[in-house]
């Protein structure tokens, strides 16, 4: 049956959700602009630095977001998920993890220290646009090297302002993550719009080959030692360690390296064999976008390394070792995007704030016995860590190198480098 929409649109028939439950109509939805290009001294607004013309995100709910863009023009479509980061702006714009998804910042008002090169967490930016409430009118900061405006159009990445970024995440909570398509093309309606959104999924997509490096590479940079931290707890000694790109932050590679690590990163579909034959005294699987249950050659290679050589997953890394060790992944409902996730270390019995950004997760129940749940997110009591000692394994499914958040889970960069020392001298 054909519905009338609040604008008089009738949507076509046939135009059924695939996953149900949503309202079939199309709503309008508004937010009053914070700033204005037209009538700006009439209205006493200042004036915007930037060119902005009108954009649209549609969600597959049926809810019609009008916006302003201030990035790139075009069409895209991908799944929308929030995050609570107070900033951290540019770590989240270049993190791989981001891939298939436009990421909508909490807080209200993005952009006000710009950005500059050494916040980069990894040469591109691979997720499919930003979505935030009002854009800084100036920016300023010693650091900025350029306005977030300009990044944006110079890498082709959609981002839009001016709309109810509350009213979507309270949305996005109720109903959970939403696919969305945003859109600067006006000759596009509404329900085509709609009707790309509700056609796309993200589950079952291999998002790693997209984004992990094509060869293998040796890292070399540190932290920088201005800002270096846990100084004390190193040894001075070098440790040979893999790290498996499935979309790896580079923040996780300069604290690897300033913990001594010598690491040489290697493509998502580096064979297991080639990885041992290099004689290396761990290997790191990295975080990386997308399904986890979709990428099973991934698992295949972490299953081959197991019990050979001391390992640790990140995010992504630790889904996999879920799976390899005989464990089942899922989808959570709006996952964790943010800098403020309180997760226990049932080991210490202590609280850390941490970085995290994910939308799967892996199923305790499911593991084998022997595998130990180290660490449990306090907001929701999902799995945040595993370990399994008698294959020198350990997981976290947050990220210790922040970039951005807390540096609560350093530690755990130490507790690798124990692991690889600890089998090294036992063997
Ligand atoms: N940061 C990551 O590695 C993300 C892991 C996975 N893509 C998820 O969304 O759960």
């Amino acid at each position: 049956m054909a519905a009338t929409t609040t604008l008089g649109f009738v949507l076509p028939t046939g135009l059924s959700h695939r996953r149900g439950g949503f309202r079939v109509s199309v709503i309008r939805c508004s937010a009053s602009p914070l700033t204005s290009s037209t009538g700006a001294a009439a209205s006493g607004l200042v004036e915007k630095p930037w060119n902005s013309y009108d954009a649209r995100l549609v969600l597959e709910d049926g809810s019609i977001w009008p916006a302003k863009s201030f990035g790139a023009p075009g069409t895209r479509v991908a799944e929308l998920v929030f995050n609570t980061s107070l900033t951290g702006y540019q770590e989240i714009l270049t993190d791989p993890s981001y891939a298939g998804q436009f990421v909508l910042m909490t807080n209200p008002q993005i952009g006000n220290t710009g950005v500059n090169l050494d916040d980069e967490e990894s040469e591109q930016c691979f997720l499919a646009g930003l979505v935030i409430r009002s854009l800084s009118i100036s920016t300023s900061n010693w650091r900025c090297t350029k306005t977030l405006a300009d990044y944006l159009i110079e890498r082709n990445l959609m981002g839009i302002y001016d709309l109810d970024t509350r009213a979507i995440t309270r949305r996005l909570r109720e109903e959970g993550s939403l696919n969305g398509v945003l859109s600067t093309e006006q000759t596009k309606t509404d329900e085509e719009l709609l009707q790309i959104a509700r056609s796309w999924d993200i589950v079952g997509i291999d998002l790693i080959s997209d984004v992990s490096c094509k060869s293998p590479y040796e890292w070399v940079d540190k932290t920088n030692s201005e800002w270096d931290f846990n100084t004390n707890s190193r040894d001075g000694k070098s440790y040979k360690v893999i790290a498996y790109d499935f979309g790896i932050k580079h923040n996780i590679l300069r604290r690897l390296s300033s913990y001594g690590c010598q690491i040489t990163v290697v493509p998502s579909t580096f064979p297991a064999s080639e990885a041992l034959k290099m004689n290396p005294d761990g290997i790191l699987f990295s975080n990386g976008p997308g399904d986890p249950s979709a990428v099973p050659y991934a698992v295949e290679t972490v299953k081959e390394l197991l019990g050979k050589v001391p390992v640790y997953g990140i995010c992504m890394g630790h889904q996999l070792l879920g799976q390899a060790l005989g464990g089942k992944t899922f989808k959570m409902k709006f996952g964790h995007h943010g800098g403020n996730h309180p997760v226990r270390n049932n080991r210490t019995g202590q609280v850390e704030i941490s970085a995290q950004n994910h939308n799967y997760a892996v199923d305790p129940a499911s593991l084998p016995g022997g595998v130990e749940v180290t660490h449990v997110n306090l907001n929701d009591g999902s799995c945040a860590g595993l370990s399994f000692p008698a294959m020198n394994v350990m997981s976290l499914q947050y990220h210790p190198e922040a970039s951005p958040g807390p540096h609560d889970s350093d530690n755990a960069f130490r507790e690798f480098i124990e692991l690889m020392k600890r089998s090294k001298q036992s063997s």
